[in-house]
């Protein structure tokens, strides 16, 4: 049977966690390095290594039949493309910005002003939507600097941290649009055996990072307030001790909740907590 495509980016900012996010379900191949095209040895795939501007088309005209990049660059494209997974990594929010010193207070005032980009279609949908005409300027990158070279009156960027903004002497001013990195399909193929077999995959792995698995030692009599702490699926397992009296009790915590459960259970009498990264879950 023809090997499945999947695009990812070749080197940026998501080709890191795409690769290992591949490597953690199981699949082996090379980092691309030599090649733009990796076969894995072990699942009927190939890993195409493109400039993620590229990877919505070529998901949305078959040459690859699934790519990993951020909503953000979906939209931008407008293509037709089946999300299938979002993947939690390269989370970021596209927003206006505006020079620390500018008078601009409210969006209606961005009416007639320019503004840097490299989403001009997302901007314009969003500035439609607001019933605000501006000058968009697109450029290619290096958008934060605009306004300080008198190009452009605010910016319309990716936000993360903040840090690139502050460091220019820009300001966040509207909130766009926020993105991740998802899991894209061609339309039509969601249900194809590899597509759903790597799909299964990829959710053993994301359930995994979101939970810990935890081994604490009790006594009988404060067993039942700690169960009452761990509504579980079907868990906790509850083991006993060489020490008559005692049980261990098994089970896992999600990683959000963590310190704060650690704290109940060990108020309610929970000792010798042993923490421990799951690999994978499968339901
Ligand atoms: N600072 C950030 N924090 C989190 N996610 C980000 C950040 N910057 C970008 N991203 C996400 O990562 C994606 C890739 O960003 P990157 O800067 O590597 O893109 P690029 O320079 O266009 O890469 P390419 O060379 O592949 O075209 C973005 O489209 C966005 O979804
Ligand atoms: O809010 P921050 O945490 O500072 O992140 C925002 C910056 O990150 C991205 O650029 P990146 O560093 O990926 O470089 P690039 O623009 O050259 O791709 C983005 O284009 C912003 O400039
Ligand atoms: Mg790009």
């Amino acid at each position: 049977m023809k090997p499945l495509k999947i695009a990812i980016q070749k080197s940026g900012r998501l080709n890191e966690k795409s690769v290992e996010l591949l490597k953690n379900c199981g699949l082996s191949f090379e980092n691309y390095k030599s090649s733009l095209i990796s076969p894995v040895s072990n699942f009927p795939l190939e890993i195409l290594f493109l400039r993620d501007d590229d990877i919505p088309e070529y998901v949305q005209d078959g040459i690859a039949d699934l790519g990993i990049v951020g909503e953000n660059v979906i939209m931008e494209t407008e293509v037709d493309v089946s999300y299938l997974q979002r993947l939690g990594f390269g989370k970021c929010t596209l927003k206006i910005a505006l020079p620390n010193g500018s008078e601009i207070e409210e969006l209606k005032q961005l009416e007639g002003k320019s503004i840097a980009t490299s989403y001009p279609v997302i901007l314009d949908k969003f500035l439609r939507e607001n019933k605000i005409s501006a000058d968009i300027r697109t450029i290619s990158g290096s958008v934060e600097i605009s306004p300080g070279l008198g190009l452009s009156d605010a910016i319309f960027d990716i936000v993360s941290t903040g840090g690139t903004l502050k460091s220019n002497g820009l300001k966040p001013f509207a909130d766009v649009i926020s993105s991740e990195a998802v899991l894209i399909g061609r339309k039509g193929e969601e249900n194809h055996e590899h597509v759903q077999d790597l799909i299964q995959r990829i959710q053993s792995v994301l359930r995994a990072k979101e939970t810990k698995y935890v081994v604490l030692n009790v006594s009988q009599e404060c067993l039942p307030e700690i169960l009452k702490l761990l509504p579980g699926v079907k868990s906790p397992s509850v083991l006993p001790l060489a020490e008559s009296g005692w049980v261990a009790v098994h089970t896992v915590i999600p990683e959000r909740d963590f310190w704060n459960k650690i704290s109940q259970l060990k108020a309610a009498g929970a000792q010798g907590i042993v923490v421990m990264p799951i690999e994978k879950i499968i339901l």
